[in-house]
């Protein structure tokens, strides 16, 4: 695991608090980079993969913060694990996962607190690219939880010189800030792969982040968090970068190839894609107006083109900016 020598600097966030144990779940690149960023604050780390030698049990029984950074479809597998094995009291569990669950349309946070109701649960959301983090480029992030020390507990775990933390108290906004960011990623791919500019780009995300909020407060998010690092700041970093997996789905689908061609060679987890058929079937459930991530889904689908979701979009029935505008 990379151990990154501690410049001197003014970083005065965790030099004299006493080490603690973490143990990372999922070695993939976000596991790995957010290991490295903890080793950096000078904290025992324990990185495991389930492809690796080291029995689950070892690395969890005396764990102070367990983060799980594994990918959407074995966090279920991974929590019945876990239980399996027990966990001390007091051990803070950290979600970093960006996905919804299949069947029941959970967050990660909400599956790790009904299989953990005593304890606390922080999730980790934010534009984190982890490609730049491990390449030591400085980088923002939040821990939030609505138990206020356990999210203290883990932004003094990662915060480091390179790695600025910040905590909320809106763990499930931060939580889908981040997970229907990825959605929206694959529709800016699509945008910037067929060339439509700037101008289009800006208004794709504008009108993203109300179809981001409607969902998220339907869910009982606040609609504040979506203007933080979590919600704007993610769609910032994720809906303008190629390293981005969703944002590389996108643009490949804008350029010809099919869904299966473009995940057979990606790189990673491209969280997005199952995201989007949860998150449309919600809304349809719910009545919650979605244009972009519908468009999406069709795209995902086969069921359009990339020209004919533009199409779509531009072609619907005129309306005022905001709900109620004009209402008195
Ligand atoms: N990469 C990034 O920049 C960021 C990613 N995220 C989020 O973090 C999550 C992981 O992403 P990332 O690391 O990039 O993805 P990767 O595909 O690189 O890694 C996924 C990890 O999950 C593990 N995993 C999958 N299924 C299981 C299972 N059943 N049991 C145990 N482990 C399992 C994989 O193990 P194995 O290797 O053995 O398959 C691997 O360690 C995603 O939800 C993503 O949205 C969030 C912020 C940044
Ligand atoms: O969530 C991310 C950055 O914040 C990573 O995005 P991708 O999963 O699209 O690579």
């Amino acid at each position: 695991m990379v151990n990154t020598e501690s410049q001197p600097s003014n970083f005065t966030g965790n030099e004299a608090t006493p080490a603690k144990i973490t143990t990372v779940l999922g070695a993939g690149a976000w596991g790995s980079t957010l290991a490295a960023v903890a080793e950096r604050s000078d904290h025992h780390v324990r990185l495991w993969s389930r492809r690796g030698e080291t029995p689950l049990e070892s690395v969890i029984q005396d764990a102070e913060i367990l983060l799980s950074a594994i990918s959407m479809k074995g966090v279920k597998p991974m929590i019945d694990r876990v239980k399996a094995i027990g966990i001390p009291e007091s051990t803070i569990i950290v979600t970093a996962t960006k996905g919804l669950d299949t069947e029941t349309a959970y967050t990660p946070s909400r599956l790790w607190q009904e299989a953990f109701p005593d304890h606390p649960i922080v999730v980790l959301s934010g534009p984190n690219l982890a490609k730049e983090i491990q390449n030591n480029l400085p980088a923002a992030t939040v821990m939030a939880s609505e138990d206020e020390a356990a999210a203290e507990a883990a932004q003094e775990m990662f915060a480091c010189e390179t790695f600025r933390v910040y905590i909320n108290a809106d763990p499930i906004g931060t939580e889908l800030g981040g997970t229907l960011k990825n959605v929206i990623a694959i529709a800016s791919g699509v945008c910037d792969g067929l060339h439509l500019g700037t101008n289009a780009k800006a208004a794709l995300l504008t009108r993203a982040l109300p179809e981001m909020i409607r969902i998220g407060t339907t869910l009982g998010a606040s609609s504040e968090t979506f203007f933080g690092l979590s919600g704007l700041g993610d769609l910032l970093a994720t809906c303008d970068s190629p390293l981005s997996r969703n944002y590389q789905v996108g643009y490949g689908l804008a350029q010809g190839k099919t869904l299966e061609e473009i995940l057979e060679h990606l790189e990673g987890t491209a969280e997005g894609v199952n995201t989007t058929q949860v998150l449309v079937r919600l809304a349809r459930k719910e009545q919650i107006p979605v244009p972009i991530s519908a468009q999406v889904y069709r795209l995902l689908k086969g069921k359009s083109t990339p020209q004919q979701a533009v199409e779509a979009l531009m072609a619907r029935e005129l309306k005022a900016e905001f709900d109620d505008l004009f209402d008195d």
